[in-house]
């Protein structure tokens, strides 16, 4: 979805280096209210460092970032921004509800302590310590803390790694609600399932450039290959080796096949086999655009 409202997140031709390490080199994002934005990549391609650079906990080598129009972590920015981190720091003997407090008393108008436990799930946790928490509950209670203060910008750095279905639909669905409310949301995930039932944009960054930015169907329009099934006895082998397959393989009666395009592969298939029955053709979806547009390029031939 193209949204025509001001962003208001910015991050703008963004570099930061860890020592030789070019963690990011030259990113454009932008983040706007009502929309969630998820930040795709391989292990180590920039995301954590992109969302550091937001929150102001990193700074920028080059290039600049504005949150609310304002550098970040100013302490009027902070109190309109809600964070969710792979590691949270929170003190293991303090209490969920006493922890809850605290957080919620920085925000101007928080959330009811019971309308945090329901969004994020925390029934019966309140009188228990953090530290005695399951890792899925620690994770809970770090929503509960990211989304007490009604955030106008949400930043979720891998927010359901290690919770169960029903803990990740339900801050799923919460997440759904603070949108609708026209907050704007950063989430970096390795779902892809996540990304697809979330977002409105995506940002696949590749060794800290944006390889692909576009809502979901652009991202994966961007990607032609097409898969084909089909019940055949034509040999897996033999199809793979037909021009414009990428893989073909067996799985019982089934011929399963990655093409591009698709159309030749699926003429010589019925020219092949008269026989052939229950021809299905899929667009990829965004597991395969994002495995396309991160792939390595191959090294040029000397
Ligand atoms: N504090 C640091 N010191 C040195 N190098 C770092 C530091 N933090 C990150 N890096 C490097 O910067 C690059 C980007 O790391 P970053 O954590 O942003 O990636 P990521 O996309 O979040 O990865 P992951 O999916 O594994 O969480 C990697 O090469 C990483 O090794």
């Amino acid at each position: 979805m193209e949204s025509t409202s001001a962003p208001l997140a910015q991050l703008a031709g963004v570099g930061k280096r860890y020592g030789a390490t070019r963690a990011l080199d030259g990113l454009d994002l932008a983040l706007h209210p009502g929309q969630v934005t998820s930040l795709l990549g391989a292990n180590g391609a920039g995301k954590s460092t992109a969302v550091g650079l937001l929150l102001g906990l990193l700074v920028p080598d080059a290039g600049h970032v504005r949150v609310f129009g304002e550098a970040p972590r100013t302490p009027a920015v902070r109190r309109r921004c809600g964070v969710m981190l792979q590691s949270a720091g929170i003190p293991e003997r303090l209490c969920v509800g006493e922890m809850l407090a605290l957080v919620r008393a920085g925000y101007p108008a928080p959330r009811s302590v019971a309308d945090c436990v329901a969004l994020a799930g925390l029934d019966g946790l309140l009188d228990r310590r953090y530290g005695a928490l399951s890792g899925g509950q620690q994770r809970r209670v770090q929503f509960a803390l990211a989304v007490c203060g009604r955030p106008r910008l949400l930043c979720l750095d891998e927010p359901t790694t290690g919770l169960d279905l029903d803990a990740r639909q339900r801050l799923w669905a919460a997440v759904r609600e603070l949108v609708a409310d026209g907050s704007a949301v950063l989430l970096t995930t390795h779902y892809l399932e996540e990304a697809e039932a979330l977002s409105d944009r995506v940002a696949v960054l590749a060794e800290g450039r944006l390889a692909a930015e576009g809502g979901i169907d652009a991202i994966r329009a961007r990607v032609a290959v097409r898969r084909i099934r089909c019940v055949s006895s034509l040999p897996a082998d033999t199809v793979a080796r037909w021009l414009g397959v990428q893989a073909a393989t067996r799985d019982g009666d089934a011929l399963r096949i990655l093409a591009e395009p698709a159309e030749p592969v699926v003429r010589s298939l019925l020219q092949h086999d008269p026989a052939l029955r229950e021809l299905e053709i899929q667009r990829a979806g965004l597991a395969d655009a994002f495995l396309a547009l991160t792939r390595p390029a191959p090294a040029e031939a000397a």
